[in-house]
């Protein structure tokens, strides 16, 4: 928990609490379904919080914007973005039922109003949003054809509407194609060794293109 008022110093009390529950949720539930490794639940405010609200170092998310977490599993990145900007609204979508069970149970564990989930593949969604948030569900091209016609015409942030994904490694390869990405290294805002190699892919997209 430190983890996060280190980087996030201006949390509100109730931002403050809703992120001390959320571990305890997590363990509660992750004995029902597994949605997070046995390890990574004690270095749950690291690896999956503070991994997810990297995303926010990057662009802060206007209240009244919107917001789509593809292959959200348990609820990275989008149960802690959720917190951190309570008047976004966040659409999170998964197709494994039992993961979209767990968001649910720890959204209302945590009194999230700005939160809704879909249990179905993200190809079937058919609204547009501000951006597209992500981590660890497919490749960007894949992912690219999966959320074109997502994106609202409108900008109103700092960067351009599109996709923010979290990725690691090197990803030369797999964005060589696109000359407009931009990668964020998480490392020029979290001190810890986890974030050496982690990123956040900008990649602006034009609304249905
Ligand atoms: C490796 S998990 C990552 C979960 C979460 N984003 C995280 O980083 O902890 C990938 C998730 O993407 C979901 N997924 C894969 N393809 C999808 C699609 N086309 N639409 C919706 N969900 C999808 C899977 O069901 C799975 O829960």
């Amino acid at each position: 928990m430190q983890e996060i008022e280190k980087y996030f110093p201006d949390l509100t009390e109730a931002q403050q609490l809703q992120f001390k529950k959320l571990k305890d949720l997590y363990k509660d539930w992750n004995l029902k379904i597994n949605v997070v490794s046995r390890k990574d639940i004690d270095e749950i405010y690291l690896r999956h919080v503070l991994h997810s609200l990297g995303i926010a170092k990057v662009q802060s998310f206007k209240p009244g914007s919107s917001i789509l977490d593809v292959g959200t599993g348990g609820g990275f990145p989008g149960i802690p973005l959720a917190i951190l900007f309570p008047e976004t609204n966040f659409h999170l979508v998964d197709s494994i039922g039992k993961k979209i069970k767990v968001v649910n149970e720890v959204a209302e564990g945590l009194e999230l109003q700005n939160v809704k989930t879909s249990n179905c593949r993200v190809e079937e969604i058919d609204e547009q949003y501000d951006f597209i948030v992500s981590r660890a569900v497919a490749q960007m091209e894949t992912f690219v054809r999966w959320v074109k016609g997502k994106i609202k015409k409108k900008s109103e942030h700092e960067l351009k509407n599109g996709i923010l994904y979290l990725k690691g490694g090197d990803l030369s390869e797999e964005l060589a194609k696109y000359q407009t990405a931009k990668i964020y290294e998480l490392s020029d805002y979290f001190d810890e060794e986890f974030f050496d190699t982690k990123k956040v892919v900008h990649l602006p997209m034009k609304y249905k293109g």
